[in-house]
């Protein structure tokens, strides 16, 4: 049985990114940067100002000053240029006229006819937001592994940037097995399940930016499972839930084999979880994920969600691990490391607090719906006392 970050090294060995496409910037959100991208131009691109107001020369500019208005400047208007003893009327956004060298705001004039008077002085650079002060052309705005993040879509817009270089969106395929599975909405029946691994890993999945196709729920039966993961073996990942363990309608691990996906490791010291298979064909990576609810969301949150990180190019892949701290005693059970089912909620410090829910199990929907996530217990940790820091992973 591996240990949980030797497993997941076993997983990202030798993972690359997929190949890159271009896609235009409103469709880039959330996705991974392949190449660098440079600003086109400097920002600001002009000299501009930050105020409506008039374009003036700070040195005829004083309490009472009389100026002569030349003209009226929009953003995205004609430019002039304005002498001594002139002012321009001018728009938040316009270009700074040549000759001028300051704003005096609206507020601090009076207007007659083609005279203002300024009610204020003003310093040389008032209000104006100078070409170049944040950006220069040819500067790098990403970089590769850089997630296209709110933030970074709008320097890139903002700097003339309209396509970028990501890698292609990993297609993620996924089966669920099982003969006792129910889809949502049909009558219960006796020694059935409702089937929901599926919405739960989809949503993983999908969050984390994979595009999910599902094949119907595939009974226990090896032709079945055989030929429903050969299909699936076309994806980039193939994820399969139940049937990994070593019940006799367990046909996964051979059906895998006979689709000849190598096997890379199997069980892990993980508690749920524990039955988890992961194996290879050709670039195919390869999950068998153990049937229990909450066995399938651990293995999908701590393993599948890291490869697809990194197919999809990401820098950092690890899995999203926050610090936080017990509120009561807990630890690990049957030496592996453990996820708690937990309430987590904020300290006054603003540290997440772990409460274990009192229900504990791989089947505990019901408690894993009232939670926040779980904290994590490892194996050899023996009992941890209230105040223990511990990772925890938030869903
Ligand atoms: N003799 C042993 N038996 C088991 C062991 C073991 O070490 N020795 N390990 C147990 C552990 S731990 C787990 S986890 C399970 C994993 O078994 P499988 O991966 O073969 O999963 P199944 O048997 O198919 O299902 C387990 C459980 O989960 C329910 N299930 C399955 N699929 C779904 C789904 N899509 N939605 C909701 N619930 C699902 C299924 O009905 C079972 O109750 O093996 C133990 N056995
Ligand atoms: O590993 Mo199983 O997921 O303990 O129930």
């Amino acid at each position: 049985m591996k240990d949980f970050d030797e497993a997941l090294a076993l997983v990202l060995d030798g993972i690359e990114a997929l190949e890159p496409e271009t896609v235009p910037l409103p469709r880039a959100e959330g996705r991974v940067v392949a190449e660098e991208a440079h600003a086109a131009i400097d920002l600001p691109p002009f000299d501009r100002t930050a105020m409506d107001g008039f374009a003036v020369r700070a040195e005829d500019v004083h309490d009472g000053a009389q100026l002569t208005i030349v003209g009226d400047l929009a953003a995205g208007g004609d430019t002039l240029s304005i002498g001594p003893g002139q002012a321009a009327r001018i728009s938040t956004g316009a270009a700074i006229p040549d000759g001028a060298d300051a704003i005096l705001k609206v507020e601090d004039t009076t207007v007659a006819g083609d005279t203002v008077t300024a009610a204020a002085s003003v310093r040389t650079g008032l209000h104006i937001r100078r070409r170049g002060e944040d950006v220069h052309a040819g500067d790098v705005l990403a970089r590769p592994g850089d997630v296209l993040t709110v933030p970074r879509l709008s320097a890139l817009a903002s700097a003339g940037v309209a396509t970028v270089s990501v890698p292609r969106t990993p297609r993620v395929a996924l089966i669920v097995t099982g003969s006792e599975l129910l889809p949502p909405g049909a009558p219960p029946e006796p020694g059935k399940i409702y089937e929901s691994n599926s919405l739960v890993v989809t949503s993983l999945v999908r969050a984390a930016g994979g595009e999910v196709t599902q094949q119907p729920p595939i009974p226990d039966d090896f032709e079945a499972t055989r030929a429903a993961i050969e299909e699936g073996l076309k994806a980039d990942i193939l994820i399969v839930s139940g049937g990994v363990s070593v019940g006799p309608h367990d046909h996964v691990k051979p059906a895998f084999e006979a689709c000849g996906v190598e096997e890379v490791f199997w069980r892990v010291r993980i508690k749920p979880g524990k039955p988890l298979w992961f194996g290879r064909r050709g670039k195919t990576l390869v999950f068998g994920l153990p049937g229990n609810p909450l066995s399938a969301i651990v293995g999908t949150s701590i393993f599948v969600l890291p490869a697809l990180r990194r197919l999809r190019g990401e820098a950092n892949v690890q899995p999203r691990l926050v610090k936080g701290r017990l509120g009561e005693p807990a630890g690990p059970s049957d030496n592996r490391t453990t996820f708690l089912i937990s309430k987590l909620v904020p300290d006054a410090d603003g540290v997440l607090v772990a409460w274990p829910t009192e229900r504990q199990g791989s089947h505990m929907t019901g408690a894993l719906g009232e939670s926040d996530g779980f904290a994590i217990a490892p194996h050899g940790s023996g009992s941890l006392p209230a105040g223990a820091e511990v990772d925890l992973l938030r869903l």
